[in-house]
């Protein structure tokens, strides 16, 4: 069978930074080290005045499409993935596509173009559409682009607002992949939620603690669903396991019940049982209060093991790495992950090509989704040839009026009357420019 997968990867965050223990925590009365260490965040990025996730998806794209050396016709698809779209109709694939089609030769005319959605986990879904559609022999030998781009933006004072984000990601799905070929093999957690939703509304209505009991429980599941199909996974298999990050201490929670689960009745629970004992299985306790409180127990002694702490710190914490630096991207966060695992094999040289990931999507409300994917030939260079760093440095360093009012200005319903100037200057990107005669937001290539 044809390997099918991601061939390249383009990233574009967001032009500004609000510095979370620095410039956020001292405004809202914190202390710095609960978004330092509790949470896991130095900055979040911000749109600009002139970006939003139209700008933010066709600047990756065009950058993705640049360095594939790719025209719009050679593209067969063009899928959106976002839970930030300000049209209920018109897929916001439409506009990026115009906007691509405003410098380069050709159009997309012959592309199939839609848009996704299921919070943070539609980018992973797109990819699977595409796969699907060139496994299915569909795309006469056209590859598909994915992008994901979200302003995760919350209501200024919900607990929320500490862990935002915005930013793109362009991603080529195709056959002989350079970078990653993707499993047949999937797992799911799926279950009806009501803990973040956007019901005709720009900001979440979002129960914090609970959406974070909902993410580890539909992990859970999916961890089970995808063992049910593989063979017992190993954790010797998987050089790094990237996961939906809003926030790097989530992932700390979502590991380490993951390493539990897949520990149990191997060699490695064996290995920690003088250290600290077997796991308890729920039929010694007489009733669950007591077993649960024996599990909370067993995992406060497994996180500060050797054991432990050497595989999360090998495999999970290289992939928080842009995380950290950039909050929730929400339909992109995944997809940072994965490419912050691929940066920290960079820098180690690893030899790394037929290594495996272990990739944990998830999106609110609630669906988790588990698969593996296997390194080709091809990554190094294209990992080489992005800028993120560059791009990380040059963010505008907001002041709290800054960001005030940068957040007035991407609140769809608030008429901000005063004149908000830009921090940055666009160069070689795509801007908004203002709304049509249908209120159609309109955009331009500055170069
Ligand atoms: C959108 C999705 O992807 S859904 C899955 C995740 N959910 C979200 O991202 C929802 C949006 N976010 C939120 O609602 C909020 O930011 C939350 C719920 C994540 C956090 O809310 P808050 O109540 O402000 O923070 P909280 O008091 O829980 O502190 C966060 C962490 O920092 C720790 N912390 C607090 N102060 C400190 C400190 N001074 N030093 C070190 N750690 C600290 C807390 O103990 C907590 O860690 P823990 O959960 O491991 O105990």
């Amino acid at each position: 069978m044809t390997a099918v997968g991601i061939d390249g990867i383009e990233i574009w965050t967001g032009k500004l930074k609000l510095d979370l223990p620095g410039t956020f925590a001292p405004e809202k009365g914190d202390d710095p080290e609960k978004y330092t260490k509790g949470l896991g965040l130095t900055n979040s990025s911000f749109p600009d005045v002139y970006e939003d996730i139209v700008t933010m998806g066709a600047n990756a794209a065009k950058r993705l499409m640049d360095r594939k050396g790719l025209e719009p016709s050679d593209i067969g698809r063009i899928d959106v993935a976002t839970e930030s779209a300000f049209d209920h109709s018109k897929p916001v694939s439409t506009y990026i596509a115009g906007c691509l089609e405003q410098v380069y030769d050709g159009d997309f005319t012959h592309a199939n173009k839609g848009e996704r959605k299921f919070a943070c986990l539609a980018g992973t879904q797109a990819i699977d559409d595409a796969y699907n559609w060139i496994r299915a022999g569909r795309n006469r030998d056209r590859p598909a682009i994915v992008i994901t781009t979200d302003t995760a933006l919350y209501a200024r004072g919900d607990p929320g607002e500490a862990t935002q984000g915005a930013g793109a990601v362009a991603m080529l799905i195709d056959e002989d992949p350079s970078i990653v070929e993707l499993s047949t093999d999937q797992g799911y957690g799926s279950k009806d939620e009501t803990d973040f939703l956007k019901p005709n509304q720009q900001f979440p209505s979002v129960d914090g603690k609970r959406s974070v009991q909902v993410y580890l429980s539909r992990m859970r599941e999916a961890l089970e669903d995808y063992e049910s199909v593989t063979d017992d996974i190993e954790l010797e298999d998987f050089t790094y396991a990237p996961f939906h990050t809003p926030f790097p201490g989530m992932v700390r929670k979502a590991a380490l019940l993951a390493y539990r689960h897949v520990i149990r009745d191997t060699a490695h629970e064996d290995a920690l049982a003088d250290e600290i004992g077997r796991q308890p299985r729920e039929d010694e306790y007489d009733d669950r209060e007591a077993y649960e409180e024996a599990i909370r127990g067993y995992m406060d002694d497994l996180k500060t093991t050797e054991q432990y702490r050497t595989w999360y710190d090998t495999a999970v914490e290289p992939t928080l790495e842009l995380s950290r630096e950039v909050g929730n991207w929400y339909t992109s966060s995944v997809h940072i992950a994965r490419v912050s695992a691929l940066r920290d094999a960079l820098t180690r040289d690893r030899e790394f090509v037929g290594d495996t990931l272990l990739v944990a999507s998830y999106g609110s409300g609630a669906q988790a989704e588990i698969h593996a994917e296997t390194i080709r030939e091809g990554w190094r260079a294209e990992i080489e040839g992005l800028d993120v760093d560059d791009q990380l440095d040059a963010r505008y360093d907001l002041t709290w009026d800054e960001y005030e009012d940068v957040h007035d200005v991407h609140e769809y319903d608030m008429d901000v009357e005063r004149e908000i100037e830009e921090f940055t200057q666009p160069d070689g990107e795509f801007v908004f420019t203002g709304w049509g005669r249908m209120n159609e937001r309109q955009y331009e290539y500055v170069e």
